[in-house]
């Protein structure tokens, strides 16, 4: 078996996500936006898919590197091809992205689940077949009736209760929010949050990425009143230093890092400088389910937890083959959105979840995707 081609489709769906000048998504008006999905196919017609931004899996990045290291190679032998695609990073001039990565080493791994006929996770290793997700909201916003207030975090921490999640994280308010960055307002969030759900209900916060360790040390204090399970992200994740003194200031776990680069390498370095307690990667932000495994396997050999970023099939896959994750991250989630409702461009979503706060995963082979092909064939751009 040989890889033959590699393919990219762009295609449009709508939605009603929108992006703010920071990148952060918030509710919108319906919108038309546009998605690839990545296709592998091998000389004996079988396939992986992988979807991904358009522009991650732009023609330079096909033609400049996955087609030189993939056409001809066997689709099985992963490790080896993962291997060859990183050390085109270094001279890549940054275009050959961990994000890049991920997506085609996540087709790869679906073609070896469709091929023998076994979900992924079962690939990976099998440990569970359903999780329970925390509800993870979208970043605060200054629309009436969504995320605009200390007391809208508690009306809809409330009915995430009531859908079934036993935990929820807060994603609060960070520029462009005319009132942002505001640890006091950070605080009152995370205070109404607990008043209105009760003490049983695991809570977290993942508020502004750039705060100064004085106004971290303040959040994170408060957030051991309230008796919240972790603390995400509040400083530059590039000051390794800084998390090494947050953590040994604080009770609280303090998580991470998530946003930053490094694969396991610069995981293993926050591990060795105890500048963090649970450790934390994401398939999009490692290069692959394959790397975001020995993350696990580091963490766990630590005796440390591994919280896995992010939704989404490549994601949920590695959460259900690794013991030490609690949780499933489920969203984002806002009050004006419907969760359970899929993309145009699948049948169902990935992720359901019962009324016990339980995702249980697809046992579909593959990642488990539930691909509308008939959409985005109609739907093809280019
Ligand atoms: O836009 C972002 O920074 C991410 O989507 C982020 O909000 C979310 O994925 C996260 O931080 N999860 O922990
Ligand atoms: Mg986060």
């Amino acid at each position: 078996m040989k890889i033959e081609s590699i393919d990219v489709t762009v295609f449009t769906y709508p939605t009603r996500r929108v992006s703010d000048s920071a990148g952060h998504s918030h509710p919108g008006e319906e919108n038309q936006a546009k998605m690839a999905l990545l296709t592998l196919t091998t000389d004996d017609g079988h396939q992986g898919y992988a979807f991904a931004p358009p522009e991650v899996v732009r023609p330079h990045i096909i033609n400049a590197f996955f087609r030189k290291v993939l056409i001809g190679q066997n689709p099985f032998d992963r490790e080896r091809l993962w291997q060859d695609l990183v050390h085109w990073q270094r001279g890549s001039a940054n275009q050959l992205t961990d994000r890049a990565i991920s997506i085609v080493e996540s087709a790869l791994w679906d073609l070896q689940g469709r091929f023998l006929n076994m979900p992924v996770h079962k690939l990976l290793g099998g440990f569970r077949e359903k999780v329970p997700a925390y509800g993870s909201t979208m970043c605060g916003d200054e629309l009436k009736g969504g995320l605009s207030t200390p007391e809208e975090y508690g009306q809809f921490a409330e009915k995430l209760v009531a859908r079934g999640y036993k935990a929820i994280k807060l994603h609060t308010w960070m520029p462009p929010v005319s009132f942002a960055p505001s640890p006091q307002m950070d605080v009152k969030a995370c205070a109404a949050v607990r008043e209105a759900v009760g003490p049983d209900v695991c809570l977290m916060l993942d508020g502004y990425h750039w705060y100064s360790r004085s106004d971290a040390l303040y959040i994170g204090r408060e957030l051991q009143k309230l008796n919240f399970t972790w603390f995400e992200e509040p400083m530059e994740e590039q000051s390794m230093a800084s998390y090494s003194w947050l953590t040994k200031s604080l009770d609280i776990d303090v998580i991470g890092p998530e946003s930053l680069s490094g694969k396991y390498f610069s995981r293993a370095d926050w591990v060795k400088e105890g500048a963090c307690d649970i450790l934390r990667a994401g398939v999009q932000g490692v290069g692959g389910l394959s790397p975001t495994m020995k993350v696990a396997a580091l963490a766990e050999a630590f005796g440390m937890d591994c919280e896995i970023h992010g939704n989404g099939a490549p994601n949920l896959n590695v959460v259900c083959a690794i013991k030490n994750c609690r949780w499933y991250e489920r969203g984002l989630l806002h009050p004006f959105l419907n969760y359970e409702e899929p993309a145009a461009y699948l049948n169902s979503i990935i992720d359901p979840m019962d009324d016990d706060g339980f995702v249980h995963l697809p046992q579909r082979p593959g990642l488990g995707e539930d691909i509308n092909f008939d959409w985005i064939e109609e739907h093809t751009l280019s």
